[in-house]
């Protein structure tokens, strides 16, 4: 299937199957899938086969280079059809006009329409016997008019240059896809893995059980994901993360699939199968998100299913009236009216959007940025807002003790107490507290953690809280000499915690996250496009002020709890803005999920498929987002000028036409023209955005 008509086409004899559950075309990749029961199988096909198409089951994707050596034989057939067609023209202008040289011209004519129509003539009849139009339709009747009309070396050509021209298209689009599942190829068939008796062999990637030791070598690349256990060097990531500068790795730090080891040695424990690599997750939602259609194809789709009707009908009229109400003679009336259906051909419209969607989400995914649907890749031009998180997005999220002090009349043991509460949780602060403190553990009851204020818990009889500035202000535990000391910390952006028992605070811990070297100039470069930025967060107000001001951001609203900040979300979006949320994906999937667009940090780690954001920036890097928004920007204006370019083009040859200047090979020509010229437009988003 080569369009969105004939997709059309195929739901329709596919529904009548009470029991197919799903319907998922993919008109790039030229397949259908769908959930149905094993005992409709070959009634589906059937009906498949006769609405015109060969289906072939695909339990496994074809490979490449059956792909490619398909394509070659194809190839080779349309050459030899042009080639056959230009010899009919030839005999056509050299040749005399005896009865014999004209059975010649049209047998050799006939040899080329067959050589590269067949399956246009299949389609087409099949298309007209259910009483539809589609492309295949309108030339299998514009070939066989022009054909009957004594126009056989035009028909020729015409047939032939539109079965190359569609040969053409299917490959560039087959280009903007594999941009993607190249990457996959990638990542080395084999790997290196450890015996064991100790020795290493070679082993298939595919073969390699999670938990294997794998070793590779420097210069080499990677088979599988896994975390480090021996070694140290310097990674370039640039195929999962699209970060092009090599990064540091050492013991406990993850490797993935595909990338290049280009220091030392490296040994890892395998931890994902070769199949489920964080790679070729990448690449699955790709393709699913490839699969998708976005607003703009919808529309595209619903005006070509108006517009190839109506020009049928005008070129009926064409072929009629005039010869009767201003006398022209018929054959050149009909003639006109062949030319027009040439015209009509909406392929170029139709295949103009789906090439320049998927160019779009491709040369993101090259960069790092995982769209998970062409709908994204529209609406990010629209926003107007950013929210962003700011521990793990707009910071580095690796909080560290940069200090603490024992209040007045307070002894060593409080470190412990300390220690131990902050022990028990697994949020950044407190592991950042236990981290920092070299003290003895103690045994804590009744230990609980108290959503956006701290925890609590009871040492040696005693209860204590580890707490924020908010929850000591709850407790009225926050002295004048108190609150100066902590304005200090804060004023530097530090989040602080303070010990405090029943009576008193008794130690405060200062704890300091560093601001990305990335997200200033992410904010810049947000702002430069029109887009607001806020900062949302759990921690104090004047922490968050102190950062925000690092990085350049003046709107801050802290002190939020999870719900609050996707209240905040609705509430910066309630002026009609489109409002996109940045966080880490972890605790923040609520609003991220509120979001128009949901961006989430730092995802070459997580669970791909499990993310609630809607766009997924694999490395850490913020200015992802501006780039997105770039992309979208750029992704939209293509669109609208394939629009612009596949419906010119036919306007203007629709006036010559009817003007009668306009021949069929000059028809055929712009529809070629016109199909190459939008889907070379689209494909020029994969060289990448600035
Ligand atoms: N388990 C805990 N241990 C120590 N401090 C905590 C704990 N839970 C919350 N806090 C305190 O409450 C504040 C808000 O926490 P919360 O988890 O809501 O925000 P966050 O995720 O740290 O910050 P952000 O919203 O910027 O990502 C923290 O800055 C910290 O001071
Ligand atoms: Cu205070």
């Amino acid at each position: 299937m080569d369009c969105a008509v004939e997709e059309a086409q195929i739901r329709r004899v596919l529904e009548p199957f009470g029991r197919v559950q799903r319907l998922q075309f993919d008109l790039s990749a030229r397949t259908l899938a769908l959930v149905a029961p094993q005992g409709d199988w070959p009634a589906l096909t059937a009906a498949i086969a006769q609405a015109g198409f060969a289906a072939t089951a695909l339990s496994a994707p074809p490979s490449a280079a059956d792909t490619a050596r398909a394509q070659r034989t194809e190839l080779w057939r349309l050459g030899a059809a042009l080639g056959v067609a230009l010899s009919a023209e030839l005999m056509h202008l050299l040749g005399d006009h005896t009865a014999l040289w004209q059975i010649a011209g049209m047998v050799v004519a006939a040899l080329a329409i067959a050589l590269s129509g067949l399956a246009v003539f299949r389609k087409g009849v099949a298309a007209l016997l259910r009483g539809q139009l589609n492309i295949n339709a309108l030339m299998s009747v514009a070939v066989i008019g022009a054909f009957a009309i004594g126009q056989w070396p035009e028909a020729a050509m015409v047939m032939a240059l539109y079965a190359l021209a569609e040969l053409i298209e299917a490959h560039s689009v087959e280009r903007a896809r594999n941009a993607i599942a190249g990457l996959l190829a990638l990542s080395p068939l084999q790997a290196e893995v450890r015996q064991a008796d100790g020795r290493w062999a070679l082993q298939e990637a595919s073969g390699v059980p999670v938990g294997a030791t794998v070793r590779v070598k420097p210069g080499e690349r990677l088979a599988l994901d896994g975390r480090v256990t021996a070694g140290q060097s310097a990674v370039d990531q640039s195929p999962v993360t699209g970060e092009s500068i090599p990064v540091d790795k050492a013991a406990g730090d993850e490797v993935f699939a595909g990338t290049i080891n280009q220091g030392g040695g490296l040994e890892f424990e395998v931890t994902h199968a070769a199949t489920d690599t964080v790679l070729a997750r990448i690449i699955h939602a790709v393709e699913a998100a490839q699969g998708q259609r976005a607003p703009m194809q919808r529309f595209v789709d619903r005006f070509a299913a108006i517009y190839t009707p109506a020009v049928f009908v005008i070129a009926l009229a064409v072929a009629v009236l005039p010869p009767l109400l201003l006398g022209w003679a018929w054959l050149d009336a009909v003639y006109k009216a062949l030319v027009l259906l040439v015209i009509a051909c909406p392929c170029a419209l139709v295949i103009s959007t789906p090439v320049t969607i998927v160019s779009g989400l491709s040369a993101a995914a090259r960069r790092g940025i995982l769209i998970k649907g062409g709908v994204y890749l529209e609406q990010a031009r629209l926003l107007r807002v950013v929210a962003l998180d700011k521990t793990g997005t707009l910071t580095e999220g690796r909080p560290q003790l940069v200090a603490h002090e024992l209040l007045a009349g307070t002894g060593p043991e409080a470190l412990q107490v300390a220690r131990s509460l902050a022990g028990r949780s697994d949020h950044p602060v407190s592991r950042a507290v236990a981290a920092g403190l070299d003290a003895a553990e103690l045994r804590v009851d009744d230990f609980g953690a108290e959503m956006g204020r701290g925890v609590r818990g009871r040492v040696a009889g005693r209860a204590y809280v580890l707490c924020n500035h908010r929850w000591l202000h709850e407790r009225g535990q926050c002295t004048p000499a108190l609150e100066a000391l902590m304005q200090q910390h804060e004023q530097q952006g530090r989040t602080l915690s303070v010990l405090a028992s029943e009576g008193e605070a008794l130690a405060l811990f200062a704890v300091a996250d560093a601001v990305k070297p990335s997200s200033r100039a992410a904010v810049a470069e947000l702002q430069a496009l029109g887009v607001r930025t806020v900062m949302l967060t759990g921690d104090n107000a004047a922490t968050a002020q102190a950062i925000a001001a690092q990085v350049g951001i003046t709107e801050v609203r802290a002190q939020l709890l999870p719900e609050d900040k996707q209240r905040a979300i609705a509430e910066l979006g309630e002026k009609g803005d489109s409002v996109a949320m940045v966080g880490d994906g972890v605790n923040d999937s609520p609003s991220l999920a509120a979001a128009a667009v949901g961006f989430s940090m730092g995802a070459a780690g997580t669970d791909i498929a499990k993310e609630a954001a809607d766009v997924l920036v694999m490395n850490d890097d913020l200015r992802r987002v501006p780039e997105t928004i770039r992309l979208s920007r750029r992704t939209h204006a293509v669109l609208w000028q394939n629009i612009a370019l596949a419906l010119g083009i036919k306007a203007v040859f629709l006036v010559l036409t009817v003007m009668g200047s306009a021949t069929m090979w000059m028809a055929v020509f712009a529809d070629m023209g016109a199909s190459l010229l939008v889907v070379f437009n689209g494909l020029r988003l994969l060289r990448g955005v600035k």
